[in-house]
């Protein structure tokens, strides 16, 4: 391809075969960034141009058939032999073996491997390790290696997901991806490289950060373990785009079809109106129009986060690392969550013919749907996410000033919404803020009563985690809302254009709230009559959006060739498409199918059918 940037590639590669998930789709957007940002100078230098190249094919081989959430919980072992200062990989146990990396099962050739560092006798937890599982020469399994595919999925089908065990494999030592910790001496040039890497970092740093070690295999302890799990991280703050995207081309496809689709009599004798016209169906679909706006303009906020927090972790300041992983892992979670439930309803809204893949969108849908799953349990992200929350709490509390997005923790809760007939947008991010704080504060008051109450801090945690997870849900809904709400003060739009995606940004509020009612009333923020109030509005805002709906789909621009469905086709030929659909399918190939006289003829006319079918019978 030639393109350089790697967002820019995989968005390139996402038009020319849009969720066909690549198999090496791993090898993109997990291995060469892990290469970029684990391993040292002297190993960038040594692999990346091979894996640019793919002279080297590779995966991100971390969860294992017992473990994947708990990565501290992971069996695979690495013990350093500083006899012949190589590193022994195996898999201890049956629940050891590695399960699920993508594009391991029979496409790659290396992969970096997640696994306990043992030196001296002691355990310094999960660290990352190049293998090379597969012949250069010619593809065949390395000795010491069993590897294979996991067989058939939920979707995914493009993809050789595998499993892969070691048996006291040996790898040289120059193959523990050392930039953040190392065992065994750090060559001069590497000190060199890296500190004019590094240059503007202070002394001290580089002495706590690269401090000397023995060749007996003494360890080199990172700034933070937490380093290691860098490459999640990225593909979490990547994700947020992807399920926006996903959702956007549902939505697409979905508006478009209800604009072409006309259902029912409006009145007797009355015409077919278009189902877009149904508020049933507007009800559920712009909402959801409104969804796709918010988390695409989301997963920029957060991507455009992390490539700066990681240039200051890449200088040595580390400081933002927990709110870069907060803000990463909660949109992971939301937006996932948010898409995936969205793209089922796009489907839905489709009649029969969404549950054809003439339509695209059951490839959208799975496509999508794992992200709930894969680079972090979304559950699991969101009580990270509630662990930096309440730690905001506490700072909140002790009169400490709290960073950037999370200022409303601790604010007075005694106040009532401004709410009116209007629904301005302030009054719609007061309302978002004011659910987020309460339901923060509710979750620490409960684990405070709790440890009160005598039970130790993991059980209060445990106690408290249903309300934990809701804090964090608002934490995250109130920055898709208010991000969303940024973006239109902030553009310098055409007057139509902010009128139009002011109405489709105030439908983002108004309807998550009447989503989630119960967190916004619970201690009378809001009276009866402000319900009333967006109620009245949400309605409105639908009659609203509606002359506007397919040209705000078309302004996603996604090719007929990237949604590859029947149904949102820009020139709306939907249902001369799906005939051409059938009739291109290979069971109409041929007038009568083979089955016919092995089961059915036997069946239908028994008297003619041949002595050998009569003799299959018996
Ligand atoms: C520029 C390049 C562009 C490239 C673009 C590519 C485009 C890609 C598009 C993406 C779309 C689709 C492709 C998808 C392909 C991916 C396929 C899937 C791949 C995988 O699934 S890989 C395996 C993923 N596995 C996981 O995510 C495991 C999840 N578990 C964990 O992360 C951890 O176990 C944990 C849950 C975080 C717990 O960790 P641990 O037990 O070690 O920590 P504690 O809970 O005890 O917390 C301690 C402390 O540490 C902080 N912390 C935890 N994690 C991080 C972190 N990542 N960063 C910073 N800090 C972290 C935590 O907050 C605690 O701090 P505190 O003590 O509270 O101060
Ligand atoms: C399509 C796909 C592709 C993948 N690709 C890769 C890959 O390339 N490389 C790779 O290494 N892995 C890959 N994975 C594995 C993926 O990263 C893991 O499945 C994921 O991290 C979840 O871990 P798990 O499967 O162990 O689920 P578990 O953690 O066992 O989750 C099961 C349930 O337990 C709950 N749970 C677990 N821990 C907690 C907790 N502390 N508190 C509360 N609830 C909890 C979860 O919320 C969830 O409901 C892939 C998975 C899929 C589906």
């Amino acid at each position: 391809m030639g393109i350089t940037d790697m967002q820019e590639a995989f968005y390139y590669r996402e038009c020319a075969a849009a969720h066909e998930n690549s198999p090496l789709g791993l090898h993109y957007a997990m291995f060469l960034p892990t290469i970029n940002k684990q391993a040292t100078p002297e190993q960038k230098k040594k692999w990346l141009p091979l894996a640019e190249n793919y002279k080297m094919i590779g995966t991100y081989a971390q969860t294992e058939l017992g473990h994947g959430t708990f990565i501290r919980g992971l069996e695979t072992t690495a013990t350093y032999d500083p006899k012949t200062k190589e590193f022994i990989l195996d898999s201890p146990t049956l629940t050891s073996k590695k399960y699920w990396p993508g594009c391991l099962g029979k496409t790659s050739n290396h992969c970096v491997v997640m696994a306990q560092l043992y030196t001296q006798g002691k355990s310094h937890g999960p660290h990352m390790f190049m293998v090379q599982i597969r012949s250069m020469e010619d593809h065949s399994v390395l000795p010491g290696i069993e590897v294979g595919v996991i067989g058939n999925k939920f979707g995914y089908g493009t993809n050789d997901n595998g499993f892969l065990s070691f048996d006291k494999l040996r790898i040289p030592r120059e193959n523990m991806l050392m930039r953040y910790s190392q065992v065994g001496r750090i060559p001069r040039e590497n000190m060199l490289m890296r500190y004019s890497q590094v240059s503007r970092i202070p002394r001290e740093n580089m002495l706590m950060r690269y401090s000397q070690v023995h060749e007996d295999g003494t360890y080199v302890k990172p700034q933070n373990a937490k380093l290691a799990y860098g490459s999640m991280v990225l593909i979490r703050s990547s994700i947020v785009s992807d399920a926006a995207r996903g959702l956007a081309q549902a939505c697409v496809i979905s508006i478009r079809y209800s604009a072409v689709r006309r259902q029912t009599e409006a009145y007797p004798g009355g015409e077919e109106p278009q189902i877009l016209d149904y508020q049933t169906q507007q009800y559920r679909l712009f909402p959801l129009l409104a969804s796709a706006y918010s988390l695409q303009l989301a997963g920029k906020y957060v991507f455009n986060t992390y490539l700066e927090v990681n240039d200051q972790i890449e200088k040595g300041n580390l400081e933002s690392m927990p709110e870069l992983h907060a803000l990463s892992a909660g949109l992971k979670a939301f937006s996932t969550y948010e898409a995936s439930a969205g793209i089922e309803v796009c489907r839905i809204c489709c009649g029969g013919h969404g549950y054809s893949q003439a339509s695209g969108l059951p490839k959208i849908y799975v496509d999508v749907v794992p992200g709930c799953t894969y680079e972090g349990e979304n559950t699991v992200m969101m009580l990270q996410t509630a662990r930096y929350l309440m730690k905001c709490y506490s700072r909140a509390k002790q009169g400490q000033k709290l960073p950037g997005f999370v200022q409303y923790i601790g604010q007075n809760l005694n106040k009532k919404s401004c709410m009116s007939e209007e629904v301005a947008l302030g009054c719609l991010v007061m309302a978002y803020e004011h659910r987020a704080a309460r339901l923060v504060e509710a979750a620490a008051m409960r684990m405070q009563s709790l440890i009160q109450g005598g039970k130790k801090q993991h059980e209060a945690w445990n106690g408290s985690s249903v309300q934990l997870f809701w804090a964090a849900k608002a934490h995250c809904h109130l920055f898709c809302v208010k991000n969303f709400v940024d973006a239109i003060q902030a553009k310098s739009l055409s007057s139509k254009t902010v009128t139009v995606m002011k109405s489709v940004c105030q439908l983002y509020g108004v309807h998550g709230i009447l989503e989630n009612l119960g967190e916004f009333m619970q201690d009378g923020f809001f009276s009866g009559e402000q319900v009333g109030y967006l109620q009245r509005k949400m309605l409105a805002l639908f009659e609203n959006i509606r002359p506007n709906a397919v040209a705000l789909v078309d302004a996603f621009d996604y090719p007929d060739m990237v949604l590859g469905s029947c149904l949102g086709r820009y020139d709306g030929q939907v249902y001369q498409a799906l005939y051409d659909y059938a009739k291109s399918a290979p069971m109409n190939q041929t007038e009568i199918h083979s089955t016919y006289y092995k089961h059915l003829k036997p069946l239908i006319n028994p008297e003619t059918t041949s002595d050998a079918m009569q003799f299959a019978k018996l």
